[in-house]
């Protein structure tokens, strides 16, 4: 008999990363169904079917793949939401992000059906551009959500303890999306007035939230490209966040013209990925920009990188910081012109 290799594998991350596939499908299948806006009192699995006009027994095997993954909790048959699925995953919630979850589900599917191909070509022709403009503001107000969930309130928080924050007049939220943060930034001033810098397609969505959180006498919008645009001027505190990616490598022109646009003595924020340990770290950040990353888009920045061109900008002092969030952490780098 031929000898057996002598090999002894008692433990394989494999088979875990595999299952990794079947946990993003079967969250965007609850997402799809609506089955957590049946699960905020205990449900057996027959009830939710009949609710949701599904298959018992298809029913009953998701339910409890949902309740594996913790979303939802399963006890003497009955199934519950969690908590964090009574926050981000009913749609009555403020904080649903369903729809951001569903949208970012949906633009990685090419990247994951053509994933060797893109490997072993690299990006298809054509340089990346800002594509559809409606996809932005379907992905920026889905953000807002998300910010809803806690982040924008506690950026905003860190933001409002910046020195000299209760003397700001305007600020500028450069690619603010829905304004989001914006809005929680102002909330900590009773008087600072702000500006939201996106696409002209984005910001027509913006004026929708900031006529819902009332702040139509102390906010603005202005529409365009902030790489070739003006942006105004005149400001005590430019913020931008997770925005600063699209403008590529050479983030200089983009700094000293944020510079530029500060007063004296004013502040700028930036709140981006900080990426670590050889480009390998944070997970979450790298494995949702490989699918961006095979198509040419979307530069990630590493640890220390935005901080480096605030520098070169002119700015100073510059302090950084990690903050937690529900993705990933952030860094926090804030820069002043000085006075
Ligand atoms: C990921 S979203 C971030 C939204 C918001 N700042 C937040 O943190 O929730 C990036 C935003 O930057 C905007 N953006 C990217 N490049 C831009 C440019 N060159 N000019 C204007 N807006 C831009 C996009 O339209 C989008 O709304």
């Amino acid at each position: 008999m031929r000898k057996l290799p002598d090999i002894d594998l008692e433990s394989s991350s494999i088979y875990e990363i595999l299952s990794g596939r079947i946990k993003a499908r079967v969250l965007l299948t609850g997402i799809e169904l609506g089955v957590f806006d049946h699960l905020s009192a205990p449900r057996s699995g027959p009830e939710i079917a009949q609710e949701l006009e599904t298959h018992p027994g298809s029913t009953e095997a998701m339910l409890d793949s949902l309740a594996c993954l913790g979303l939802i909790e399963k006890n003497n048959g009955l199934y519950r939401n969690t908590t964090e699925a009574e926050i981000s995953l009913c749609q009555k919630s403020p904080a649903y992000v369903g729809e951001m979850v569903g949208m970012i589900y949906r633009m990685s599917s090419g990247a994951l059906q053509d994933m060797t191909t893109l490997v072993k070509s690299g990006p298809p022709p054509g340089s990346p551009d800002m594509g559809d403009q409606a996809i932005w503001a379907d992905y920026a107000r889905s953000m807002a959500n998300y910010q809803l969930g806690g982040p924008a309130r506690k950026l905003a928080g860190l933001i409002s303890k910046i020195q000299g924050f209760s003397s700001f007049e305007r600020m500028l939220d450069l690619g603010g999306g829905s304004g989001m943060l914006c809005i929680a930034v102002l909330a900590q001033h009773p008087t600072m007035r702000g500006v939201v810098f996106d696409q002209p397609s984005v910001v027509k969505m913006t004026e929708s939230f900031i006529a819902e959180y009332e702040m139509q006498d102390r906010m603005s919008v202005m529409g365009g490209d902030y790489t070739s645009d003006s942006l105004g001027e005149g400001y005590d505190l430019v913020l931008a966040s997770a925005t600063l990616n699209f403008v590529g490598d050479d983030l200089g022109p983009l700094m000293r013209k944020i510079h530029q646009t500060l007063k004296p003595g004013g502040v700028f924020v930036s709140l981006a990925e900080g990426i670590t340990h050889e480009h390998t770290r944070p997970p979450g950040m790298i494995l949702e920009n490989l699918t961006h990353a095979l198509y040419g888009q979307v530069k990630m920045f590493e640890k220390g990188e935005i901080a480096r061109a605030m520098d070169q900008a002119g700015f100073s002092p510059i302090e950084s910081r990690t903050v937690p969030t529900p993705f990933c952490p952030i860094e926090m780098d804030v820069g002043r012109k000085s006075g």
